[in-house]
């Protein structure tokens, strides 16, 4: 593995994500998350997954640098869809997944993080989907998480104005389910995942097949349209304008074309 360790101790796995310096989530990092969680879902030893980031942040999102690389919207709307479909394999993945975040989950970051069963959270943290910053819009079923955890005008708010919210505001929004001071949140995480370790595979299963009936047909087909526009509004001038000016470390000038 390239850009992700992973081990397991005592029936809980971590998976770290360590590629420097954001831990951008490039195609190929997507791809060993794939792998890995093949490997975790085989091993009956593991019961509990942990998911953190190495280095200063979880995860600045997908890779901007990437994306320049990226020549179609039709091409874009299947990274799109390769990152919605790992998401929601988390999300209904048979062993719990907890995401623990320190420093920044922005963007795709925040988009892994919200496919993971719950957040635990650094009350520093930085958390939010800035695409529009980028002349973007999120692809990695954001669009349609978000709003379930901390409602429509809240995610709006978010996805309007690109500005992160604390770890503390995420606890009070819904979004995740305990802030502690950085120092302390992975020795927390753990305490956590033990003793999710100690109930039965059996009926951890079952209640991760029921949660995920509580989403609506709805939301599969938002993730459909999310990955359409998705790729349509990277070929805009002002989705080249937005990435451009993230890499030249300037604001963007956005015409509406
Ligand atoms: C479908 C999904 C779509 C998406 O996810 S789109 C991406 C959404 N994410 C973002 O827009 C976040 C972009 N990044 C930032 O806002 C900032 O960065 C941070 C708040 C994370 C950190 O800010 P600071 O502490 O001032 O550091 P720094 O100098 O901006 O970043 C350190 C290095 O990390 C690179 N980097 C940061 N985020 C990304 C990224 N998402 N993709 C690729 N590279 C990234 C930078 O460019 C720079 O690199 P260098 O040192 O070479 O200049």
């Amino acid at each position: 593995m390239e850009f992700l360790n992973w081990s397991y101790q005592g029936m809980v796995a971590t998976i770290t994500i360590n590629r420097p310096p954001a831990n951008a989530l490039s195609s190929g990092l997507l791809k060993e998350l794939s792998a890995v969680l093949d490997e975790v879902e085989a091993n009956e030893e593991i019961r509990v997954v942990l998911i953190h980031g190495e280095g200063r942040f979880f995860s600045a999102g997908a890779d901007i640098k990437e994306f320049t690389t990226i020549e179609t919207g039709e091409a874009f709307a299947e990274l799109s869809t390769y990152g919605q479909d790992l998401f929601e394999r988390m999300e209904r993945f048979p062993k719990p997944i907890i995401a623990a975040i320190h420093g920044a989950a922005l963007g795709g970051g925040l988009e892994l993080a919200m496919g993971c069963h719950f957040r635990l959270v650094a009350d520093n943290a930085k958390l939010g989907l800035p695409e529009l910053q980028l002349g973007l819009i999120p692809g990695f079923a954001g669009t349609q998480r978000l709003p379930r955890y901390v409602g429509a005008a809240r995610a709006a708010e978010m996805l309007f104005t690109s500005e992160p919210i604390t770890g503390l505001e995420a606890v009070q929004y819904g979004l995740a389910n305990h802030a502690y001071p950085e120092s302390e949140l992975l020795e927390n995480a753990y305490k956590m995942a033990k003793k999710i370790a100690k109930k039965s595979p059996v009926s951890i299963k079952a209640a991760i097949e029921l949660l995920n009936y509580s989403k609506t047909d709805k939301f599969q087909e938002g993730v459909k349209k999310e990955a359409k526009l998705f790729g349509e509004v990277f070929i805009s001038n002002d989705g080249k304008e937005g990435i451009s000016a993230f890499i030249e470390k300037r604001e963007p000038n956005f015409t509406g074309k």
